[in-house]
C-alpha cells in the first residue's frame, strides 16, 4: 500500500477530491493529513474522513526534525502539498528524495515563489493583463515553486474576470487534473 500525507493550510477543498479519487483504490491511501493553521478548514474534512491528522508548528518544523519521525512512523511514502503555505525544509525534501509534489495555481514560472499563493496569484495575473492561466502540479524542492514541472493545464483570462472568478476557474482545473495526476506520478515511483 503506498500512504500518501497531504499537506494542507486552508479549506482543502482539493484534500477532499484527492481523498475521494483514492477512496476505494487498492494500492493508494490517504494515510495522514498534516496542517500548520488550527481551526483550518482541512481539519474538519479530515475529521469527517476519519483521516488521522498531524497539528505541526514552526519551531520543530523549521529549527528541527520537521516530523520526520511521526511521519516514519505513520510509514508515509508520498507527500502532496495542497494549498501549504510554509517552505518544505531541506529536511523533508531529502528524506523524502521526488517524493513530495505540490500545485501552484498559475502557469510556472510566472506567478510563483514568495508571497504567490491563493488569491495574491490571480490577481497579480489579473494586473499583469494575462490572456490565460492555469495550474503547474510540479516537485518540490528547496525553493518555492522551483522544482520539475509534471502538467500544466490552461484556461483563458477574459476581461471581467476578477480574482474569486479566476480563483473558480483555477480550482475546476485542479479538482479535473490534480487527484489524477497524483495517481499517475505514484504509479511512476511504483514501477521503479
Ligand atoms: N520547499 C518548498 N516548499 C513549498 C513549495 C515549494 O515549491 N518548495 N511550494 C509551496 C506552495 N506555494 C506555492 O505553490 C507557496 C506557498 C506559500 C508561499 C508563501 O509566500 N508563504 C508565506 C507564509 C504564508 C503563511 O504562513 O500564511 C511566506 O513564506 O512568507 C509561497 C508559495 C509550499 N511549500
Ligand atoms: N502557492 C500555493 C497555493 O496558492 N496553493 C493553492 O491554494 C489553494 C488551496 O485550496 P484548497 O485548500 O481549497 O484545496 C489551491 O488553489 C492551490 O493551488
Amino acid at each position: 500500500m503506498q500512504k500518501i500525507a497531504i499537506f494542507a493550510s486552508g479549506t482543502g477543498t482539493n484534500t477532499a477530491r484527492i481523498i475521494d479519487h483514492f477512496r476505494h483504490h487498492a494500492t493508494i491511501k490517504v494515510a495522514l493529513i498534516v496542517c500548520n493553521k488550527p481551526g483550518a478548514g482541512v481539519l474538519d474534512i479530515a475529521s469527517r474522513e476519519g483521516i488521522p491528522t498531524l497539528l505541526i508548528e514552526k519551531e520543530p518544523f523549521f529549527r528541527g526534525d520537521a516530523y520526520v519521525k511521526q511521519l516514519r512512523e505513520k510509514q508515509i511514502d508520498f507527500i502532496v502539498l495542497s494549498g501549504f503555505l510554509w517552505k518544505m525544509p531541506e529536511v523533508l525534501i531529502k528524506a523524502w528524495p521526488g517524493r513530495i509534489i505540490n500545485i501552484h495555481p498559475a502557469l510556472l514560472p510566472k506567478f510563483g515563489g514568495k508571497g504567490m499563493y491563493g488569491r495574491f496569484v490571480h490577481e497579480a495575473v489579473i494586473a499583469a493583463a494575462e490572456i490565460e492561466t492555469g495550474i503547474t502540479i510540479h516537485y518540490v524542492d528547496e525553493q518555492y515553486d522551483h522544482g520539475q514541472p509534471i502538467f500544466q493545464a490552461r484556461v483563458s483570462v477574459e476581461k471581467d474576470d476578477t480574482p474569486d472568478t479566476l480563483a473558480k476557474k483555477v480550482h475546476m482545473l485542479e479538482y479535473e487534473h490534480f487527484p489524477r495526476v497524483i495517481e499517475e506520478v505514484l504509479k511512476l515511483q511504483n514501477r521503479r
